[in-house]
């Protein structure tokens, strides 16, 4: 405490909070404590970007405290229309139970449909069972099969999730959230962004017409290179998938022969990148 004294009188009153001096009548009255619990200011500013910002950062450190500890993980894309009775939930459940077998934790959107087959496949075979959640407009709970999940008010806080926590993506078929999420994975492997990371697409009849199109549209205008669509791998079968998927990150030894000759599988101008996971 200063003890200057003025003329004519003692020391001036003086407080000091943290490196700031106050004197005279910048001394407050009320702690800051008091302020904080006393009083209630207007609510708008939780709507502020200011606030945003730090909403924005407490989702990622929700996600990153979450999933931290994860083992070796793929995330799987996919429809959230399939119904339980569709061939395709069935094999969404098939895909969830041979990543498990295959020792990888299973992580999806975490809605219904696909993602709900997938993490019941994962979860009834023993694997970890991960639901990344979107708050939408209308209500929705994690599915049934969801052992460990977190939910996300922002899309590219859990996209980023989706990445950092997965060493490859399994793209079954789906509607405009899959093709974003299949197209933002090409992305950030075609800008390096990613590396050495497998896309598979689940669905040769699915998913034809798409890669043909990249070919003859997209290749053809030169709007990519042709190694871009070195990028991705197409199959119907889970166990291949799963092979790819350990292959391209290094968990496996190179396949003993090409797999020509093989009609479920189409590696659409190459193999998966070979590699690990992302850093
Ligand atoms: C439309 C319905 C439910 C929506 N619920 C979703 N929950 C979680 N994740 C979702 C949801 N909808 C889209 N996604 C994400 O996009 C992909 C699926 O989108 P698509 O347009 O159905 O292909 C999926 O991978 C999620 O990450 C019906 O009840």
């Amino acid at each position: 405490m200063s003890r200057r004294t003025r003329r004519g009188g003692g020391p001036p009153p003086e407080q000091r909070r943290g490196p700031v001096t106050a004197r005279r009548g910048q001394v407050e009255h009320s702690t800051t404590d008091q302020r904080l619990l006393d009083t209630r200011s207007p609510a708008s500013f939780v709507h502020s970007d200011p606030w945003r910002v730090l909403r924005i950062q407490s989702e990622f450190v929700e996600g990153f405290g979450l999933l931290a500890d994860l083992p070796p993980a793929v995330t799987v894309f996919g429809s959230a229309r399939v119904g339980r009775d569709e061939p395709e939930y069935e094999l969404g459940r098939r895909l969830g139970a041979a990543l498990a077998d295959a020792g990888y934790a299973v992580i999806t959107g975490g809605g219904p449909g696909t993602m709900e087959a997938v993490n019941r496949g994962a979860q009834e075979a023993g694997g970890l069972s991960v639901g990344l959640g979107i708050e939408l407009p209308f209500e929705q709970d994690l599915n049934d099969w969801v052992d460990l999940g977190v939910s996300f008010r922002y899309f590219f806080v859990r996209k980023t999730m989706f990445v950092k926590y997965a060493e490859a993506f399994v793209i079954m078929p789906g509607g405009f959230g899959t093709l974003d999420e299949l197209f933002e994975a090409l992305t950030l492997l075609q800008t390096g962004k990613v590396t050495r990371f497998p896309v598979v697409l689940m669905g040769t009849a699915y998913w034809s017409g798409l890669l043909e199109w990249l070919r003859s549209t997209v290749l053809g205008s030169a709007r990519i290179k042709p190694g871009d669509l070195d990028l991705v791998t197409m199959t119907d079968d889970v166990d291949e998938a799963v092979r790819l998927i350990l292959e391209g990150t290094g968990r496996a030894g190179p396949p003993a022969a090409a797999t020509s000759g093989d009609e479920t599988t189409s590696e659409v101008g190459g193999a998966a990148a070979a590699g690990g996971a992302p850093s």
